[in-house]
């Protein structure tokens, strides 16, 4: 008898040549039931009556294919005298269970109505009451559930309820969810307990990032995660890239930024094969989608070629030109939706604040500063130029204040971040280098000194602040350049439950192209006295 199909065979007389149809049909779907749940190995059980006839009853879940499966479950036991029996307790059965099913979609209904989640997609996995679920429904090892004890995570959050059901069911997805609300976790814990062991057959998992700074937090949180197992987890960095053969590099998760992952691809000797990675996540996805980075981006995603891979986008942000663009690629996707599409987090407190003219905004950040600073605080500004000059004239205050943007070399970005996070400095000036992903903790407030050029680059910024349920609070300056595009902003505001003054709600909209105005010097000091 075989392994397999013994469930079904037990009891009977069964002529497998005869019926080799519905045999080969019936190992087919039991290989395809891969997602390792409970729930779909019992999909077809075996339960023996009082009478001693043998009744298939169906899962649950897997409802809508019922009737057809039943009947051709039948045809294998025609001849059989238990027929008739089997047919009305399989009803009864069927009854029960669809109340049963009936009675869960009310129960995810109810859960997702209370976190804000929204779904679409055909049969979405229930969402986790709590992380316990993670052992009792999916047989998550107790390693991974230390870890999230020693994080001090006891809840999930809203994104991880129902992203990771769904990651763990098999299925592609793309999620959008405020900022600091726990994506990362979200990502990385399904595909921990989906690789199970590490293995030496080559890269399994990639993580993009839209940046080496993002990039580099998203591997250490992977690390923290996984402790405890000795999976391979490699950050691609410049030296890695320069001196391995990845032929033979052992790594179980790869997390790099587009570009890195890109060369490595195009390598005339030794290059990397991503064709047998089974989980793709785009971080930040829709940053990886834009014009800057698409080409590198496809390519990642053109070279992982293995065709049962699961693919996942997650960001804050989810225009709809890129779920139009993932739709093209991914395969039964769930949509999983928490809080308003374009709202930004509701715990930041968002403030606009009219400076006049660029002299007005520097006086206005002294004042702010004089009046309280409430460290560590992260200040906006829109290029590499003018991160530098405001930098120049604050370095000199008594503040600690570092600045950051793409120009610096790689070991500088690191030693700027790790005095951020080290609290050695206190302000940071920054480009949108760590406009997105960047989780300093305990960051209060973030001031946009220089208008954000779209709605979703001002959603990112402030939400560096605020982070995992914190208070935090955005100041936002802004001139007569950009009094056009405040209207905007006014929406993200609205849609976060911030209060917002009539006058601005009353202003006309405007279609907002990326919004960099030329914009006056911020130094103060005359030309020939700059370093
Ligand atoms: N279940 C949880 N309970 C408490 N804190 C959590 C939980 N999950 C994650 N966090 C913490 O929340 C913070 C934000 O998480 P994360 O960086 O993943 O946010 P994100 O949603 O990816 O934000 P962004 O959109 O800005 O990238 C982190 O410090 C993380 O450790």
């Amino acid at each position: 008898m075989e392994k397999d199909t013994s469930f079904l065979l037990t009891g009977i007389k069964f002529n497998k040549k005869r019926f080799a149809g519905d045999f080969a049909r019936f190992k087919k779907r039991k290989q395809s039931n891969d997602d390792g749940s409970v729930d779909d190995l019992s999909y077809f059980k075996r339960e023996d009556t009082e009478a001693g006839n043998v009744v298939v009853s169906v899962n649950k879940k897997r409802k809508r294919k019922t009737k057809a499966e039943r009947v051709e479950g039948f045809s294998v036991f025609k001849g059989s005298d238990a027929v008739p029996v089997v047919i009305n307790e399989a009803t009864e059965q069927e009854e029960n269970n669809q109340k049963e099913l009936n009675r869960q979609n009310e129960r995810d209904l109810r859960l997702r109505k209370k976190y804000g989640i929204h779904v679409s997609g055909n049969n979405v996995p229930s969402p986790l009451q709590g992380f316990a679920e993670l052992s009792t429904r999916y047989g998550c090892e107790s390693y991974l559930l230390h870890n999230l004890v020693k994080l001090g995570f006891k809840e999930p959050t809203p994104i991880q309820r129902q992203a990771i059901p769904v990651l763990l069911s098999g299925r592609e997805c793309f999620a959008k969810a405020p900022t600091g609300s726990g994506k990362t976790l979200a990502f990385v814990y399904p595909m921990l307990m989906k690789l199970k062991q590490p293995s030496k057959d080559g890269i399994r998992a990639v993580i993009l990032c839209h940046t080496r700074e993002l990039a580099a937090q998203t591997t250490r949180e992977c690390k923290k995660m996984a402790k405890g197992n000795k999976f391979r987890i490699k950050l691609m960095t410049k030296e890695l890239m320069r001196n391995t053969d990845f032929t033979k590099l052992p790594c179980d998760i790869l997390v790099s930024t587009p570009r890195r992952l890109q060369l490595c691809i195009c390598k005339k000797k030794k290059k990397i094969d991503l064709s047998r990675v089974e989980y793709l996540v785009l971080d930040e996805s829709d940053k990886l989608f834009e014009r800057s980075l698409l080409e590198q981006t496809d390519s990642v995603v053109k070279a992982c070629s293995n065709p049962s891979i699961i693919r996942s986008l997650f960001s804050a942000t989810l225009p709809d030109f890129v779920e139009d663009v993932a739709r093209t690629v991914m395969h039964d996707a769930v949509r999983v939706i928490v809080g308003d599409k374009n709202a930004a987090s509701e715990s930041i407190k968002q403030k606009l604040i009219f400076a006049g003219s660029e002299e007005g905004k520097l006086l206005a950040l002294r004042q702010s500063f004089a009046e309280s600073l409430n460290p560590p605080m992260l200040i906006f500004v829109q290029s590499i130029e003018r991160a530098e000059e405001l930098y120049g004239e604050l370095k000199f205050d008594s503040i600690r204040v570092g600045v950051i943007h793409s120009n610096l070399s790689q070991e500088q970005r690191e030693n700027v971040i790790d005095d951020f996070r080290a609290g050695k400095t206190w302000v940071l000036i920054a480009t949108d280098v760590l406009g997105r992903g960047m989780d300093f903790k305990g960051v209060k407030c973030v001031i946009n000194y220089d208008f954000p050029d779209c709605a979703a680059s001002y959603i990112h910024r402030i939400g560096r602040s605020g982070r995992a349920g914190r208070i935090g609070e955005a100041i936002t300056f802004y001139t007569e350049d950009d009094i056009p595009y405040l209207r905007n902003i006014a929406n993200v505001m609205i849609a976060s439950g911030c209060e917002v003054p009539s006058w601005l709600i009353d202003m006309p909209k405007k279609k907002w192209k990326k919004h960099y105005p030329r914009r006056e010097s911020i130094s103060t000091k005359p030309k020939d006295q700059e370093e």
